[in-house]
């Protein structure tokens, strides 16, 4: 029946969002980060003005999200089977939907960055910076904990497969010893994406498990801290 009251066309769009976020893996992680933003602007106090941009920039991803499933539902009730035509609805539907979210990351950084970025540069600054010898020994410990490790697992061999992935190890090995001798957050977050696409690239390859990727992240990140802690305190 059509809603005539208010309060019934506002169910409905209520029962809309709620369709979207039970059908949409995307709608629930944007809900999810929605919900950290908000946390995040309790904790940093940010001004009056960034909370509307960023409260803007948010709505804006679950806006395009929900015209998103829109189009979708659209699609697949006039063409079930397969169509060039209701590609292009439903790519270009979701290209709304990442030009949206690209554009949020950036009002997101440039906010929050001034409030996370010092406090970041503070904690890398507690750990110190380390020698040359220290970068160069920790990378090398990590390689060689990764093959021992290896060596007592089963699966894959020292260079490929097994656990953990010693990409991943390295990876962030190299990103941790570069985020401490730059002490530059930017460089550090560039460092932690190449690292995390190293990363990936193994999973897609199908050579290594999530599971092996993330332990062999931490063993290079916990390894790195450690060893060049040590150099500290020893020198
Ligand atoms: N009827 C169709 N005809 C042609 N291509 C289609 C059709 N249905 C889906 N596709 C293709 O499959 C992709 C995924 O469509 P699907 O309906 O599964 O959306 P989804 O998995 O919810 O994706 P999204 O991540 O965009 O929300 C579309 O972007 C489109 O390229």
């Amino acid at each position: 029946m059509k809603p005539t009251r208010f309060i019934d066309s506002a169910n409905c769009a209520i029962e809309g969002i709620l369709y979207t976020a039970r059908t949409q893996k995307h709608m629930r992680n944007h809900f999810l980060a929605a919900l950290v933003v908000l946390i995040a602007t309790l904790f940093l106090h940010v001004t009056a003005l960034e909370f509307i941009l960023l409260t803007l920039s948010v709505s804006f991803v679950l806006f395009a999200e929900l015209m998103n499933t829109a189009v979708e539902v659209v699609v697949d009730l006039v063409s079930p089977e397969y169509h060039p035509l209701a590609k292009i609805a439903k790519d270009t539907a979701a290209g709304a939907v990442l030009v949206a979210a690209i554009g949020t990351a950036v009002m997101g950084y440039l906010i929050l960055s001034h409030y996370i970025f010092p406090v970041y540069k503070e904690m890398l600054g507690m750990i110190g910076t380390p020698t040359e010898m220290g970068t160069l020994v920790s990378i090398l410990i990590v390689v060689i904990v990764v093959i021992i490790i290896k060596t007592r697992t089963s699966r894959g061999t020292p260079l490929q497969g097994g656990l953990p992935s010693g990409h991943a190890a390295l990876a962030f090995s190299i990103a941790t010893s570069v985020s401490l001798n730059t002490k530059d957050p930017m460089v550090s977050i560039l460092t932690i994406a190449l690292a995390t696409m190293v990363s990936h690239s193994r999973l897609l390859l199908n050579i290594h498990s999530l599971r092996e990727v993330v332990l062999g992240a931490l063993t290079g990140t916990g390894i790195t801290l450690a060893v060049l802690l040590l150099f500290k305190v020893a020198g």
